[in-house]
């Protein structure tokens, strides 16, 4: 090409790109303003205006100090600065954020539903999956859920899950001994093992089948390369043996870690800053995913495909014995039913031969909906037993990591901790006795132990809750539909509730101590949708302790105090907790 013929392209270029790129400023400029100006985010604020809070920044609200500090750090400061009823601005939305407990006991009685603007970016069967667990669900199927899901901790279920606690507790003694052993030099991260019992408990209780979650890292990591061969023999007989444990607790371990604002992806972020564009984000996402993204939907992917495969074999097992017992059959659907219903469910053979409770998978199937008597959809089922999992498994294990991490930095509650376990073990037999729920009672200080944890460093941090209706929060009224967040952290460390709040203190929990205030302490939440497991929950923390304290103490290793920990969804140590496991006996 001539030299004028350059030219004269430049010639003609040069302005018809000046005059693109002033397009694409102007059209920048009105989008801006159209988001500045967003006569939603304006009503809201008009709304909310006389709720006292820092400015937030226009764009930005105060999503920079929250990824920074931890949002509980910013609660926390901001209940001190402002007082009990404050707002903060996730990006363009305002929430309102309480931490008096009379006010949030009302809240928690009152609004039955949760505000979900932060979920995950899903399509399809696995956003279903989600937004049908019991967590998530909004309060018209929440009901029918919630009575399904209730004899799952009724008390005389709760007792014959003791077996099967023990069994993983004194299992996880054994493997935290040898991972250290092997693997670690002597050192082991203990909420990663924690995190294998957890979920060898849930699991377990979930589907009656021996989950094989307690395991190395080098056989998980062995198991899990095996379970995607796509062409591995007998897949799918020897998923459910083997590789559905290690797939769930990997794949759970993922949707918490690249499930939250701060380490997940940044589709989530921008969702949250422009929620007037998300119709453009979401498929933006699907078409560019980021690296948290592509593993938030591997993992949620794989949560999803394991539990539907266990409940498909489930339903194919019940089916072969209803034909092997001449059981009728017919039409075929009615196979996939369990053989009882409600508290009579059947006995499994659950780890180490030990005897599990019927599963929370047959009590899915098995229930009917009160009115109607219809039967949960495949879809509700795999949501709830995927919300068992979820629930259940990461939540525990970061309460068991905290309580190791606070008793391994006071030594005077680990020796009044060795004292009672020691005592009382001996008292009942020896230190092999099983343990049963009369004796379980009589470990007054490790409860206080476990609960004291539990208010430093509550796994559930935050819980929110949609305005029902137009509420009184305090001096202040809120319209419906405001989104509230109740700040468990901020309630828990409150100066004019605790004396010395920073201090870990169990004995402020020992009967008799009036240390802990009507409404004070609520780590599993408060209301109709307080936490369904809780029971659950602290009765396997007990049993963990009782076992882990009888055979080994820990020494923390250097560089972990404070301990570094992760808000997302739910508050845990960031690197793990490090420590040297010390044989007692
Ligand atoms: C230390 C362990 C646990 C803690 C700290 C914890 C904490 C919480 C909190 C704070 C809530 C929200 C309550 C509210 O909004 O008022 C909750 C809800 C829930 N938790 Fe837990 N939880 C734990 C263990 C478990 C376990 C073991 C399970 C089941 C196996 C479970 C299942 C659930 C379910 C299904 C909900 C939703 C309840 C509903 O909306 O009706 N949690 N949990």
């Amino acid at each position: 090409m001539s030299l004028s013929s350059n030219l004269m392209t430049t010639a003609l270029l040069v302005p018809a790109l000046k005059t693109v790129s002033m397009y694409l400023a102007l059209c920048i400029v009105v989008l801006l303003l159209l988001l500045i100006l967003n006569p939603e985010r304006i009503l809201q604020e008009w709304k909310l205006r006389h709720i006292p809070g820092h400015n937030p920044n226009i764009l930005l609200g105060h999503l920079p100090t929250l990824i920074k500090y931890g949002s509980p750090n910013l609660y926390m400061k901001l209940s001190r600065d402002i007082g009990s009823v404050f707002k903060v601005w996730w990006g363009r939305l305002a929430f309102v954020v309480i931490t008096d407990p009379e006010i949030i006991r009302s809240v928690g009685y009152k609004c039955m539903d949760r505000i979900t603007v932060f979920g995950a970016l899903l399509e399809g069967d696995l956003k279903k999956a989600n937004d049908e667990g019991l967590v998530v669900v909004k309060e018209r199927s929440w009901r029918t859920l919630h009575r399904a899901w209730q004899p799952a901790f009724h008390p005389s279920t709760l007792s014959g899950y003791l077996g099967l606690m023990d069994q993983c507790a004194r299992d996880v003694v054994k493997l935290v001994l040898e991972q250290a052993e092997q693997q670690g030099e002597g050192r082991v991260d203990i909420h990663s093992e924690l995190g294998k019992m957890t979920m060898q408990v849930v699991g377990t209780c979930a589907y009656g089948v021996d989950f094989k979650a307690l395991v190395s890292d080098q056989k998980l990591s062995e198991l899990l390369s095996k379970a995607k061969q796509p062409d591995f023999k007998n897949r799918n007989t020897i998923l459910a043996q083997d590789f559905v444990g290690p797939t769930l607790t990997d794949a759970s371990r993922k949707v918490f870690r690249s499930g939250s604002i701060a380490n997940g992806s940044k589709w989530m972020r921008i969702n949250v800053l422009l929620p007037e564009v998300s119709f453009l984000v979401k498929p933006l996402a699907f078409l560019f995913p980021d690296k948290p993204m592509k593993e938030q939907l591997k993992a949620r992917f794989d949560l999803y495909s394991a539990t539907s495969h266990l409940i498909s074999s489930w339903k194919s097992d019940q089916a072969a014995a209803a034909i092997s017992t001449g059981t009728s059959c017919d039409p075929p659907s009615k196979c996939g039913d369990p053989p009882s219903t409600g508290l009579e469910h059947q006995v499994l053979k659950g780890v180490n031969g030990g005897v599990a409770p019927g599963s929370f998978l047959g009590l899915m199937l098995a229930a009917r909906d009160k009115e109607t008597g219809d039967k949960l959809t495949d879809i509700q089922i795999i949501a709830q037993a995927q919300t068992f999992i979820l629930a259940g498994y990461e939540t525990t294990a970061n309460a068991l990591a905290f309580a190791i991490y606070l008793v391994s930095t006071h030594p005077e509650v680990q020796a009044k901790l060795l004292h009672e376990i020691d005592t009382q073990l001996a008292a009942l037999g020896g230190p092999d006795i099983p343990l049963t729920e009369e004796a379980l009672i009589k470990f007054e200080y490790t409860s206080a132990v476990i609960n004291e944890s539990l208010r430093l460093h509550p796994p559930a941090h935050v819980t929110p809750r949609s305005a029902v209706e137009n509420l009184q929060l305090g001096q202040y009224s809120v319209p419906k539909g405001t989104p509230i967040l109740i700040s468990i952290m901020a309630l828990h460390k409150d100066p004019a509730l605790w004396e010395d709040p920073e201090a870990f203190k169990p004995e402020r929990f020992m009967p008799g101590s009036n240390s802990v205030k009507p409404n004070a302490f609520i780590p599993f939440g408060v209301g109709g949708r307080m936490c369904i497991g809780y029971k659950f929950a602290l009765q396997e923390a007990k049993v963990a302790l009782i076992r882990m304290y009888s055979a080994l103490t820990f020494a923390l290793e250097p560089g972990q105090v404070p301990l570094q920990i992760s808000y997302g969804i739910t508050a845990g140590p960031k690197h793990g907790v490090w420590v040297r496991p010390l044989p007692r006996r």
